[in-house]
């Protein structure tokens, strides 16, 4: 049977913003109170999911949430008219606001971690959508999140679906951000990374002292325990505390896997040597760990131009490409880099460059961008087939953002009730066009 590695990317919705949200993410901090452009954002993201699909991928589409998400501004309090919750909220707590209109679910590596049905005992394909409890923006995430996974992969004959760890911080979970997976061919089982920041519950663990550590080790085990993964396929890594401290808020931002390949810098992790030993123990291929020297690219350098932050991709003639910003291009040390491991004789064999500056000015890359599924053909087909890319939905959704999206927004224009009229109609017709059923709440 064939199998793929699918990525679902997260369509950009209505309220993308810049609003300074994420403590420990230099660039949604440094960024804050910029204009931003939801129009554009949103078709960057399609241009990139629609070159993949051109490529041969298999490549889906994950619709956004709805935002401003008044029922949680009721919930603290506000209340009255749709429009005064708005009013109110901006004038008495224009943080709490910003926080309940970010398109922050655009970033679906964080949407949840997923273990493909080659790894697991029941052998179905796992879902457990990330409770993002460290930022309360994205804390109002999973719900949703769980019921637009649910829809898009509806079929309970291959797809489990599990509901998000309990919301406390010895749970914070980031999902796939923090978890890669290794593996001879995408339809064998293969070796899950859980990287984590911290361990919650043993106060003499190292952790950092300067920005938060979002995802635990308690979260990755929960995880490993719910897809039913045995230990032979899972390694647990912790992250290295000073380069957390450093803006490397995510697992993401410093490693990235495929297949036989781990693409990561010299001070991604604690006891390295130790866990690629692990690695090697638990999977029986020819590997390749391709570790980024210091001195060739510096923590402020990968963190500024998202090098780790790409999508290692197999295309179908096998070979692998590194699908990554353009930011890449213009920092000198990483593209030389860049056009260094090509010639390095590994599988990755060429690089793209994709403009996706509206979601890089928040602190997301093309591989946050993305939720990665692997599948076989089977499943592949139980997928609703509404949220797969073609050149019909390209078409469609371009012209649906056209319709809808405004092309300037700033933190003030979140306080305009007109923002939720647009968004609304917006979804509510999204979710036709991708027959998601009514996964919002103001369609329930
Ligand atoms: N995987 C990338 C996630 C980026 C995301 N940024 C944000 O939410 C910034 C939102 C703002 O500041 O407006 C985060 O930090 O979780």
């Amino acid at each position: 049977m064939k199998h793929f590695e699918a990525n679902f990317d997260g369509l950009v919705g209505p309220t993308h913003n810049y609003a300074g949200l994420s403590f420990g993410n230099v660039a949604s901090l440094s960024n804050a109170a910029l204009v931003s452009n939801p129009k554009a954002a949103a078709k960057q993201g399609l241009q990139k999911a629609k070159a993949l699909a051109d490529m041969g991928m298999v490549q889906g589409m994950l619709a956004p949430q709805e935002r401003p998400d008044l029922y949680t501004l009721r919930r603290i309090g506000f209340s009255g008219s749709d429009a005064n919750v708005l009013k109110q909220a901006a004038k008495e707590a224009p943080m709490l606001l910003n926080a309940c209109c970010s398109a922050s679910s655009m970033w679906t590596a964080n949407a949840a971690t997923v273990s493909p049905s080659a790894d697991t005992r029941d052998g179905k394909l796992h879902f457990t959508p990330a409770n993002l409890v460290d930022k309360l923006h994205r804390s109002i995430e999973p719900l949703t999140t769980g019921r637009i996974l649910t829809a898009t992969f509806s079929d309970p004959h291959y797809f489990h679906h599990h509901s998000h760890l309990p919301e406390h911080n010895s749970f914070g979970d980031e999902g796939a951000a923090n978890h890669t997976r290794l593996c001879i061919e995408y339809g064998h089982a293969g070796v899950e990374l859980f990287v984590y920041g911290q361990e919650a519950t043993n106060p003499n663990a190292p952790k950092p002292q300067k920005y938060p550590a979002r995802q635990t080790l308690e979260a990755s085990m929960a995880v490993a325990r719910l897809h039913q993964l045995e230990e032979d396929n899972c390694v647990f890594i912790q992250q290295n505390p000073d380069v957390i401290d450093q803006g490397v808020f995510h697992n993401d931002v410093i490693a990235v896997g495929n297949q036989n390949v781990l693409f990561y810098h010299e001070q991604a992790f604690l006891n390295t040597q130790h866990k690629i030993d692990e690695i090697k123990r638990k999977l029986d291929t020819e590997l390749y760990f391709i570790e980024v020297p210091t001195a060739k690219v510096a923590i402020n350098d990968a963190v500024k131009s998202y090098l780790f932050n790409t999508q290692i991709i197999t295309l179908p003639s096998g070979e692998m490409v590194i699908v990554a910003p353009t930011d890449c291009q213009e920092n000198p040390a990483v593209f030389a880099y860049l056009n260094e491991l090509l010639t390095l004789n590994t599988p990755i064999k060429q690089v793209l460059y994709f403009d996706v500056k509206q979601s890089m000015q928040n602190g997301g890359g093309p591989a946050c961008l993305r939720l990665r599924v692997a599948m076989n053909e089977m499943e592949v087909a139980a997928v609703n087939q509404h949220t797969l890319m073609n050149d019909a939905l390209f078409a469609r959704l371009n012209l649906w953002v056209d319709k809808h999206y405004r092309d300037r927004l700033t933190t003030l224009d979140l306080a305009d009730p007109q923002l939720i009229i647009e968004s609304r109609t917006a979804l509510d017709e999204l979710t036709q066009i991708m027959k998601l059923g009514s996964v919002y709440q103001f369609q329930r």
